[in-house]
């Protein structure tokens, strides 16, 4: 769970290679990376700058004369800093740098740079590389930093599968102008399973706990109840079990299109890209935000046990919560998929709604209300029109802005927090719509029942959620909004016998949950005292601060 210093080698190194080095390259790189013979991370990140990729201060300048690219970070702020497993463990590393090219600066491309000698792992000459030190948490991740001082490596080093620079240096450009971007897509796209599994696993710990953990009661009685009876405790944790299912599905989708872009990329189709960076930027952020609130729900359940280390669940929060960060922070990548929302206005206004994309097809059509009895679909019309609400909104006033002599950026920033809320209620009408459709196709009668039980949870919580919304232009009347409340808790009821058997489901081991308060076989008390008596403070009864400093101020006479 603190990470692992190979992590990135296998999260972004060897993807990285796999889709930006030529199938030459990857002759002499991909194998030895995969048998582990060399070890990489993916440095991009520098000190100054990390959303706004185009400033990057590392320059790659190429050196027609002995065909080589000299990488130079010029000045502190141009340092490669936060890379995981940079600082150590790393020998060599995907670095995306400036290119320059005849003097044209070419924009950021990636680099395959050796960075310690194979046999000592001593840093090579020209290079300054480290860790960064201790951090919230992954501090078993060891993220460096890094510096080049005119470093040379060969014309060859540069990942050719998309673009080249020829021995001469004529370039030749890559079908699309952001495909050196697909490391940090791949990832996005994994986001929504790997948080989903950090979400469930935080879950896991307090619904099981939550049902040894006995206070108060509900009828007077000669015992007092598990907090899981508890209607309170139900709606802090069983919309999360809900949510952790339907990032898992969610991301079996974006995996999916990953994949399919990659071979779509290979055969010069680069058409998905746009819609894919949307989408995923927009999921990853949602659902990071949305797991780390639900991890810190699932502590607070567990009462004052989750706020010790016991509970392990800390340190899931931390690990988490890195993902609003890492991969593009939150606020920056809701903002590249309202560029895309404001696009898709634009060419329903220009009467172009035929060429709209899917999942967006919908800002074209407006529906008057729904009737919500009638079903999940009817649900899904509500979502999807507070998302369209929200866009057309959010996009007049950019549009509005810009008519009215504002620069764009200008615009844009005035018009940025309605634009981020567009990009959130549309990102949760996707969640919401791969939840319905991934439920649909179970073929096990039983395991469909509970799961669309989880379904009705999530859609209900979510519409109460954003009731705002579909309340301001009077879409949803205050009776409909009680209709969703009773079904809310309703569902919280019914979910109740089968919620052990849901987070028991994801099998996770005790070894891996590494909680004493989730423990499977329920022996919560014996345990926290058995790790209590544990700590180091325990080792001997009178610690050595006694003598040096609790006496002296003792006996101290003044
Ligand atoms: C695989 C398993 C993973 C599971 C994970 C789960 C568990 C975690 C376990 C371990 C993981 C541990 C750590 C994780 C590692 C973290 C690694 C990193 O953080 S790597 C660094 C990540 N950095 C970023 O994400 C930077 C964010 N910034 C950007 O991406 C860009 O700067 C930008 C904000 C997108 C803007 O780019 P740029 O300035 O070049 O673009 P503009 O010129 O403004 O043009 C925007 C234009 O381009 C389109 N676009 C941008 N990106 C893409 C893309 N990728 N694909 C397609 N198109 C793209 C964009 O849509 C605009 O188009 P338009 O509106 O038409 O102009
Ligand atoms: C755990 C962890 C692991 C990481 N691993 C790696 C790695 O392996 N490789 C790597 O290269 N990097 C890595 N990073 C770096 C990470 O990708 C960046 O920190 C991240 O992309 C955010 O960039 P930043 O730090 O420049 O944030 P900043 O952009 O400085 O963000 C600060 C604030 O400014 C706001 N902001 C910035 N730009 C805009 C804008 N245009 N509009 C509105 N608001 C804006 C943000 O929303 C935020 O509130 C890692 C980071 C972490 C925390």
């Amino acid at each position: 769970m603190e990470g692992h210093p190979l992590a990135l080698h296998d999260v972004m190194f060897i993807p990285a290679l796999v889709a930006q080095a030529s199938d030459e390259q990857n002759k002499k790189w991909l194998r030895r990376a995969q048998r582990r013979e060399i070890v990489g991370c993916y440095a991009q990140t520098e000190l100054g700058h990390g959303s706004n990729l185009r400033k990057l201060e590392t320059t790659a300048t190429y050196d027609v004369s002995t065909q080589e690219f000299v990488l130079h970070t010029p000045q502190i702020t141009s340092l490669k800093w936060w890379p995981g497993g940079l600082g150590k463990s790393s020998n060599y590393a995907v670095v995306v740098a400036n290119m320059i090219v005849k003097e044209k600066h070419l924009g950021p491309h990636s680099f395959l740079v050796q960075l310690r000698d194979e046999i000592t792992h001593q840093s090579l000459k020209g290079i300054t590389v480290g860790d960064i030190g201790p951090k919230l948490s992954f501090n078993a991740i060891d993220n460096g930093f890094l510096g080049f001082d005119n470093y040379r490596i060969p014309r060859t080093n540069l990942l050719m599968r998309h673009s080249r620079v020829e021995p001469d240096g004529t370039y030749v450009k890559p079908p699309h102008a952001k495909i050196n971007y697909s490391a940090m897509v791949r990832v996005r796209s994994h986001m929504a399973t790997g948080q989903g599994n950090f979400l469930a696993q935080a879950l896991t710990i307090a619904v099981r706990y939550s049902t040894v953990r006995r206070q108060g009661f509900i009828e007077s009685g000669e015992q007092e109840v598990k907090v899981l009876d508890y209607q309170t405790q139900q709606h802090r944790l069983f919309p999360s079990i809900a949510k952790a299912y339907a990032f898992t599905f969610a991301g079996y989708e974006t995996i999916r299109l990953y994949e399919q872009l990659l071979k779509e990329v290979d055969t010069g189709n680069v058409s998905l890209m746009a819609d894919l960076h949307a989408l995923t930027s927009g999921l990853k952020s949602v659902v990071t935000h949305q797991t780390a609130q639900g991890i810190e729900q699932a502590r607070m359940a567990c009462g004052g046990h989750g706020y010790s280390q016991a509970s392990y669940i800390s340190e899931i929060f931390g690990v988490a919560v890195g993902g609003c960060t890492y991969e593009g922070e939150n606020m920056v990548m809701l903002l590249q998929l309202a560029r895309y929302l404001v696009k898709s206005v634009e060419q329903i206004k220009a009467g172009e709604s035929g060429k709209l994309g899917p999942l967006v097809a919908y800002l074209a059509v407006k529906v008057d209300g729904v009737d919500l009895e009638k079903g999940v679909e009817e649900y899904m019309k509500a979502f999807q029109h507070v998302s369209r609400l929200q866009t057309w909104k959010a996009s007049e006033k950019f549009l509005k802005l810009l008519k009215s002599g504002e620069k764009r950026e200008v615009a844009w920033n005035k018009s940025s927090v309605e634009l981020t809320r567009a990009s959130r209620l549309h990102t949760r009408l996707y969640i919401a719509e791969t939840f319905k459709r991934s439920v649909q196709e179970v073929a096990d009668p039983r395991l469909k029942e509970v799961l669309t039980d989880l379904l009705h949870l999530h859609v209900n919580y979510e519409l109460l959620d954003m009731a705002t919304y579909a309340l301001e232009d009077g879409f949803l009347s205050s009776s409909q909004l009680d209709y969703v409340r009773d079904q809310l808790y309703f569902y919280l009821a019914k979910i109740r016998p089968n919620a052990v058997s849901l987070v028991d489901s994801w099998e996770f081991s005790d070894m891996q949950l590494r909680s004493v308060l989730g423990r499977r076989d329920g022996n919560v008390y014996e345990n926290l005292v058995a790790w209590a008596k544990a700590s180091p403070l325990n080792k001997t009864d009178v610690l050595p601060s006694v003598e040096k400093y609790l006496k002296p101020m003792m006996n101290s006479k003044l």
